[in-house]
């Protein structure tokens, strides 16, 4: 069997006498999807600080790509990066360079490309999430969608091994975050890469995941397949997903009879409703 992409092993991390992380242990695998879900504060992001090598754990080991990030020395740490791309929440494009240049940004730091080559890697890139033709555009010009698409882009312009997405369709509205997680699919198929996504959106990890963690005040509650995570019973694991139902479908008569003062009626959202999600 190949190597796999990501060990964690026993991950603990205080801040403070704060324990964050209790006992995190996940693998993700060459070409798999896999989701990190959690409530607010449940260390979705202080795990993935951890995944890109920004935190130092205050025991346990993380391998990338078969290696220790803090084991190895610096240079080989920088070596592992570019074989690392993320895609932040906000894009965190440079506001003050064009679309083209911020995708060219990884090969002029990391790359030893001439101009021509860059030029044409930046516009391959751009072409693979839909956004050929945009590369003089400056930030402030592009839509919600289209700066995520171009964070991607930029994410994926070193070919990397391993993607991370923070939040990919946060702010976006259900079509343009579909299209997101389309894109996310397409270029996993394309690129063969493991592919990391933080998300509070039930509906797209479903939709794009391999497997799914889901974390719960720093401990990993459930690592499991989509249908896996969908057939639990695990009451907590419901609790999370049931928490989607009652804030996405706000059933009007409900909420009227509610301001009312009537006692509530409807068994919509009632543990049998639940069960049937
Ligand atoms: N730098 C820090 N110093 C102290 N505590 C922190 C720090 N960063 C995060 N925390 C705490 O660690 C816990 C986990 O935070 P984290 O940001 O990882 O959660 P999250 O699941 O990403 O939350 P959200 O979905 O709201 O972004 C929270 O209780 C948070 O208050």
């Amino acid at each position: 069997m190949s190597q796999s992409s990501i060990v964690v092993e026993n991950l603990n991390t205080f801040y403070g006498s704060r324990h964050i992380l209790k006992n995190v242990s996940l693998t993700v695998e060459p070409g798999e999807i896999f989701i990190i879900m959690g409530g607010s504060g449940s260390g979705k992001t202080t795990l993935l600080n951890h995944l890109l090598g920004l935190l130092i754990p205050t025991s346990g080991t993380i391998r990338i790509l078969g290696k220790d990030i803090h084991a190895v020395s610096a240079l080989e740490r920088q070596a592992l990066r570019t074989r690392m791309g993320v895609a932040f929440q906000s894009g965190a494009l440079f506001s003050s360079m064009s679309v083209g240049e911020n995708i060219a940004l990884p090969l002029r730091e990391h790359a030893e490309l001439d101009e021509t080559t860059i030029g044409i890697v930046t516009r391959l890139k751009l072409e693979v999430v839909s956004l050929a033709g945009f590369e003089n555009l400056m930030p402030a010009e592009l839509s919600g969608g289209m700066i995520k698409r171009a964070a991607l882009a930029r994410a994926i312009v070193m070919d990397p091994r391993l993607l991370f997405c923070d939040e990919p369709s946060a702010g976006l509205d259900p079509v343009v975050a579909s299209s997101i997680d389309d894109l996310i699919l397409r270029l996993r198929d394309a690129m063969g890469m493991s592919i990391v996504v933080v998300t509070h959106d039930l509906d797209s990890a479903f939709k794009i995941a391999d497997r799914i963690c889901v974390l719960d005040k720093g401990e990993v509650l459930a690592l499991d397949t989509v249908d896996a995570i969908r057939r639990s019973d695990n009451e907590r694991i419901q609790n999370l997903l049931n928490r989607r139902t009652e804030e996405a479908e706000v059933d009007p008569d409900a909420y009227l009879r509610r301001l009312m003062g009537e006692k509530e009626r409807s068994t919509r959202f009632g543990p049998q409703a639940r069960k049937g999600l």
